[in-house]
């Protein structure tokens, strides 16, 4: 369980994408918008030189850089000695943005803030942006990274709609939404998005609504391939708590290999709070949030966001934990 956030953790942004999708080109913004924030970036590049760094627009902002190849490998070391550091220095900025290299299965970084309890003190992780190249994601759905940063994303920036007619971005659209109907899709040309929709959003902040797309909850429209699709339950029958808890920790033992993202609220039999849960992976958060409120439906709501996921055993499971 995660101690609640307080008003002075920092919040994190990490940024992630295939390579040449825009990342650097949404950063640049991000330090120069005006937005009253204090930016600290942490880019990660995979090798000896990090030319991102002479890329990155001159600011004020600090920047730091770890270069000890892939971030998966080091991240729990590097990434906390990093922020350490920077946290000596942390009247100095308001925000930190991580910059995960194209490459970099985003797991790893977004795990350490929920495994690590000195971070989770200091830093509270605001949102999961990818940045997609709607041109050239077509070549790259073979490439598992592509499709894992989309699994992981609160937030999208369908890019570069300059280079794609208004049909093929539809697609493209439809296609993502399949894969995670939990993310918010904005479609951008050189990365240009407003400020308050990327940075301080609280996307991993438990207490915020699960916004599952109603028009998605029936929806049938992924295919059930080796590709990365979501699933969406919805309950309104209350729920037994102690069922739940073990039936989501043997489908995270068994399966958590293949499930990226998961996230609920829960309408817990006897209960007059929400019980609201995210996972990444094996690992696994869960709160008592808010009470209900009077004029709201009390229903469970749960996303399950992942690669060959056996959508029946886990329907099947959900219902079972009915009270
Ligand atoms: N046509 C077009 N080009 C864009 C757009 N956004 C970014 N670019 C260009 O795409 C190239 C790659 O952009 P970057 O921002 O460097 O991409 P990146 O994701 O940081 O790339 P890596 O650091 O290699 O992972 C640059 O030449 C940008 O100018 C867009 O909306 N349309």
């Amino acid at each position: 369980m995660v101690a609640m956030a307080s008003n002075s953790t920092i919040p994190v942004t990490v940024l992630t994408g295939y390579l040449g999708a825009g990342k650097t080109t949404l950063l640049n913004r991000i330090l120069t918008h005006e937005h009253g924030k204090k930016v600290a970036v942490i880019v990660n590049e995979y090798g000896e030189v990090g030319i991102d760094n002479q890329l990155v627009i001159d600011a004020d902002e600090e920047i730091f850089e770890m270069n000890n190849g892939c971030i998966c490998c080091t991240v729990r070391g590097d990434l906390i000695r990093i922020i350490g550091n920077l946290m000596k220095r942390r009247h100095k900025f308001d925000h930190i943005v991580i910059e995960t290299t194209g490459l970099a299965d985003p797991a790893p970084v977004i795990q350490t803030f929920f495994v690590d309890e000195d971070m989770q003190e200091k830093l509270l992780l605001d949102a999961v942006v990818t940045v997609i190249d709607a041109k050239h994601i077509q070549q790259h759905w073979d490439a598992h990274e592509a499709e894992e940063q989309i699994a992981f994303a609160d937030i999208i920036l369908l890019n570069k709609t300059d280079l794609v007619s208004a049909e093929e971005l539809k697609e493209l659209e439809a296609k993502i939404k399949g894969m995670n109907r939990m993310a918010k899709i904005y479609h951008t040309q050189n990365s240009a998005v407003e400020m308050d929709k990327i940075l301080g959003v609280k996307a991993f902040d438990l207490s915020n609504a699960l916004e599952v797309d109603p028009e998605f909850l029936g929806e049938e429209a992924h295919e059930h391939d080796n590709s990365v699709y979501s699933i969406a339950m919805v309950e309104e029958k209350p729920i037994d708590t102690n069922k739940l808890k073990s039936w989501i920790g043997e489908v995270l033992r068994t399966q958590g290999v293949d499930i990226f993202r998961m996230k609920g609220i829960i309408n817990g039999q006897g209960m007059d709070q929400r019980l609201v849960f995210q996972g990444v992976h094996m690992i696994f958060d869960g709160t008592i949030d808010r009470p209900w409120k009077p004029e709201e439906k009390r229903r469970s709501e749960l996303v399950f966001i992942g690669r060959n996921l056996d959508e029946e055993g886990l329907r099947k499971g959900f219902l079972s934990c009915i009270a």
